[in-house]
């Protein structure tokens, strides 16, 4: 008999003795009878407990509001079979002492159900060892209360984010000397909330403020939560608080905290949320009962604030936020910093430079980039993992990996040759973008047949009105190419598009920047599903269907102008287009330095233009 045979043997056992008890409970559970006054033998009138003796059996229990003069409940607990003998006797039983059919129901059906919970906890135990994760995904609880008595992270390892930080000092003040803040009576947030995109360190900064406190650090992830059988959530919560109270001071970290406190929703029909608000609930009660003064800290994490159930931001709730956004340049340098201390540097590194090539990416990001350079080191079986490691991984991260196996057929290498070239060139004539670094035709990712890499000269965090027209036009650049060359329309585009429409619309109802429209704002930007750029979903302000029609009128103008602008330079350069897409095919690469002389003779046909 193999191992795993007897084990399963043994939980068989272990199963069938507990239906064999739940049996035994059940069957002697807990009854009304309702019996006269007169057949009580004594009673207590305070302490509401009666004793009678009908037939041969002693019964006591307690009794309960009297309905008339003489009749009084008593409840107890006893054999069915004995409440029979009971009845047998004739004696004055007044009402039911027992529903029979609910008897058969709880000793068989029940027992018969915490047989099959039983086998299906095996089951998966089973499925689970097998990898065969799923396949009984509804028995499965996936939330789990995670506690780490030290953490071992402190705020020098959560780097870019110094404003959050400086917020949670107090926090880890208050954790160190609970007693003395309540002494001098200052207000210590019960909760808080730290808001921002995802990867940019919440948890870490969580895990940091426990680390810094010396405090257990408890968490769970509100997106467990989903899929499970009603009650469990709200029970695993309280745990939760059950155990950080006797751990006390103590975190209590909710990550995705959206996941479970999204806004309850009267008409909510289908989908059987009565799990999440029943754990929601459960949540709330807890947070109310909770006294901060005995040292617990409930820190919470979202991207998606605006979604939050509106109670759990009142106050004495989640009544504080923290943001903790991308990190700037010099945030990411320091993060940088602090991943790259793990790993075996070559000389050439610099933290600096990394940073440059990467605006937009999160915390996260960056500790997967410094993995991925030095995995790409590994591979070279090099000692050291040097700048072309990072150069090569942040080319990976940005545009997905190449697809080798991906093959074009040779008309689509054309087109995409020019599409690819026409956002170039329009980049390359236009002022105010940012210098084309790399254009290829190799296809990487999902759907990108080929990609222009545009090189940040630095963060921007103002643009003019001008260079997000100029902007517009280098993403129309690749259609452009297309319909000039091949006449053509193709779905090639479609992500140029979106992206040149979202800014287009952006500049007419966010930043005011049409005459028509004025400075006003139609249009506010929310961090959106992913909280990745681009992803930004936005909310309407009211305004009427007539400025919603003109909204759409002045996006189309911008972009059919910046449309034309594009295609105008690309028809006057018409030569050099086809010359370097030419080029671009035979290579399938072209660098910076390849495009300089193409960058030069733009800039002279200019001048000669001007002058
Ligand atoms: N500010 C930072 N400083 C240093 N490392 C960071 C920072 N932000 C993220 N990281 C790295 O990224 C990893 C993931 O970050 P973390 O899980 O804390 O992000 P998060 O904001 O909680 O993300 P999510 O919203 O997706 O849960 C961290 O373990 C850490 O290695
Ligand atoms: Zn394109």
């Amino acid at each position: 008999m193999s191992k795993e045979t007897q084990a399963n043997l043994w939980y068989l056992v272990v199963a069938v003795l507990g239906v064999l008890f739940v049996q035994d409970l059940v069957s002697t559970a807990r009854q009304t009878m309702t019996l006269t006054y007169s057949q009580f033998e004594t009673y207590a009138e305070e302490d509401k407990i009666a004793t009678a003796i009908i037939g041969d059996q002693f019964i006591s229990g307690t009794f309960q509001t009297p309905i008339d003069g003489k009749t009084r409940y008593v409840t107890t607990r006893v054999d069915p079979d004995i409440v029979a003998r009971l009845e047998e006797t004739g004696v004055d039983i007044v009402g039911e002492p027992e529903n029979r059919f609910l008897r058969d129901l709880l000793s068989w059906i029940v027992p018969a159900f915490a047989f099959f919970a039983v086998w299906m906890l095996l089951f998966r135990q089973f499925a689970e060892k097998q990898g065969m994760n799923g396949f009984m995904a509804i028995g499965k609880s996936r939330a789990k209360v995670y506690m780490e008595s030290e953490t071992g992270v402190s705020f020098d390892d959560v780097a870019g984010v110094d404003e959050a930080k400086a917020e949670l000092k107090e926090v880890v003040d208050f954790l160190k000397n609970p007693s003395e803040y309540s002494r001098l009576g200052a207000r210590i947030p019960k909760g808080i909330l730290l808001v921002g995109p995802p990867g940019t360190g919440k948890t870490l900064l969580a895990r940091a403020v426990a680390g810094e406190a010396g405090v257990t650090f408890f968490s769970i992830s509100g997106s467990e939560f989903v899929e499970m059988f009603v009650g469990v959530g709200a029970a695993r919560v309280r745990d939760l608080f059950e155990g950080a109270r006797k751990a006390a001071p103590a975190i209590i970290f909710i990550d995705e905290l959206d996941a479970l406190g999204r806004a309850r929703s009267a008409g909510q029909i289908y989908g059987g949320h009565d799990e999440r608000e029943q754990t929601l609930n459960q949540l709330l009660t807890e947070l109310d009962g909770f006294d901060p003064s005995v040292g617990i800290v409930l820190l919470a994490a979202t991207n998606r604030p605006e979604i939050l159930d509106p109670a759990l931001l009142r106050a004495g709730r989640f009544d504080r936020q923290v943001l903790v956004d991308k990190p700037d340049k010099k945030g990411r340098i320091d993060i940088l910093r602090v991943h790259m201390k793990k790993v075996k540097l070559a000389d050439d590194v610099d933290a600096e430079k990394v940073a440059a090539l990467t605006p937009g990416f999160s915390g996260a990001d960056l500790a997967n980039l410094v993995n991925e350079a030095a995995l790409l080191a590994t591979r070279r079986k090099a000692d050291a993992v040097t700048m072309d490691d990072f150069s090569n991984a942040v080319e990976r991260i940005v545009a997905g990996l190449e697809k080798r196996n991906r093959v074009l057929n040779q008309r689509e290498r054309e087109i995409v040759a020019h599409h690819e070239m026409g956002h170039a060139m329009v980049a390359l004539a236009l002022p105010g973008v940012d210098p084309v670094h790399k254009v290829s035709i190799i296809p990487r990712g999902v759907g990108a047949l080929g990609y222009t890499l545009q090189r940040p000269t630095e963060d921007r965090f103002l643009m003019t009105e001008e260079e997000l027209r100029n902007k517009i036009s280098v993403l129309l650049g690749g259609r452009a190419a297309e319909k000039l060359v091949f006449n053509h329309l193709s779905t090639g585009a479609a992500d140029d598009l979106a992206k040149a429409t979202d800014i287009a619309r952006a500049m007419v109802t966010r930043y005011g920047m049409d005459r028509d429209l004025g400075h006003v704002s139609y249009d506010e930007e929310r961090p959106g599903f992913l909280g990745r750029p681009g992803d930004e979903i936005w909310a309407r302000r009211p305004h009427s269907e007539e400025t919603a029609e003109k909204i759409d009128q002045k996006v189309r103008e911008i972009i059919e102008t910046a449309f034309s602008q594009s295609f105008s330079i690309l028809e006057k350069n018409r030569d050099l287009l086809e010359e370097y897409a030419q080029r671009l095919l035979n290579r399938e690469t072209l660098t910076e330095d390849e495009l300089k002389g193409l960058a030069e003779r733009l800039t002279q046909r200019e001048s000669v233009e001007a002058a």
